[in-house]
């Protein structure tokens, strides 16, 4: 498997597998919503997009990153989101960078969402798929922040080798990172001082996240992978 890993301003073409990492936080809250009962997270293009869903549906759970704003439910954070119970429920989640990565490879034929909580699961999909080439969109940072780099090049590892990479120096570099510094001391709003240990949780949950588009919004589901061998 040829793993690519690219920014979201280097995406000039449309990927057939694309894993798009986000540890710090987007894809963390994410699979924290499934674990919590959530049935789908819709990635919203946009706040005002993510707001007029809510208009027609106002059952659906708002959520966004920075500071609390008028109409939305949830900020960023797994650590306040935890104790939510969303059973049944559809979050529609807009951040800075994550979701925005999603929606650019939605055309891909398959769109992995990853972070460090649901590593293995993703990289066992990946093991399943068994893609000629992988691209990994490293969404913060214009593809620099250490903490998607360090977690994406985890699961390349994982998904070419299967136990033989020791997780820690990923972890490590995850959690020096500026992202890592700037949830811990504060700097970023709508976080808790949790966060960072949450994010670097290591296969915290057991499934993987795959977005596609659904009636022309692109939705973002749990995935289990098959309890099969790695290939
Ligand atoms: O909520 C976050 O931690 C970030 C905010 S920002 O990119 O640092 O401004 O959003 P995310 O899309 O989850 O990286
Ligand atoms: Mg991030």
């Amino acid at each position: 498997m040829r793993a690519r890993f690219l920014g979201i301003p280097e995406l000039t073409d449309v990927p057939d597998v694309a894993v798009v990492v986000d540890v710090m936080r987007a894809y963390t809250v994410a699979a924290w919503a499934f674990a919590r009962g959530s049935e789908r997270v819709v990635l919203a293009e946009s706040l005002e997009d993510a707001l007029a869903l809510k208009a027609r549906r106002p059952g659906w759970v708002t959520l966004k990153d920075g500071s609390p704003a008028p109409g939305f439910d949830l900020v960023n954070s797994p650590a306040l989101l935890r104790d939510t119970d969303l059973a049944g429920r559809t979050v529609v989640q807009k951040t800075t960078a994550g979701t925005v990565g999603a929606l650019a490879v939605k055309d891909a034929s398959l769109v992995l969402c990853a972070s460090f909580v649901v590593a293995e699961a993703t990289a066992r999909l990946l093991r399943q798929r068994a893609p000629r080439e992988v691209t990994f969109v490293v969404t913060g940072g214009d593809g620099r922040a250490e903490e998607d780099l360090a977690c994406a090049e985890y699961i390349a590892g994982r998904a070419d080798d299967g136990d033989v990479v020791d997780a820690a120096p990923y972890l490590r570099r995850a959690g020096a990172s500026r992202a890592a510094d700037e949830l811990r001391t504060g700097v970023r709003e709508g976080s808790a001082p949790e966060d960072v240990a949450l994010c670097l949780e290591l296969d915290r949950f057991p499934f993987a996240m795959a977005a596609a588009v659904e009636d022309s919004l692109m939705v973002l589901r749990q995935v289990t992978p098959a309890d099969a061998p790695p290939a």
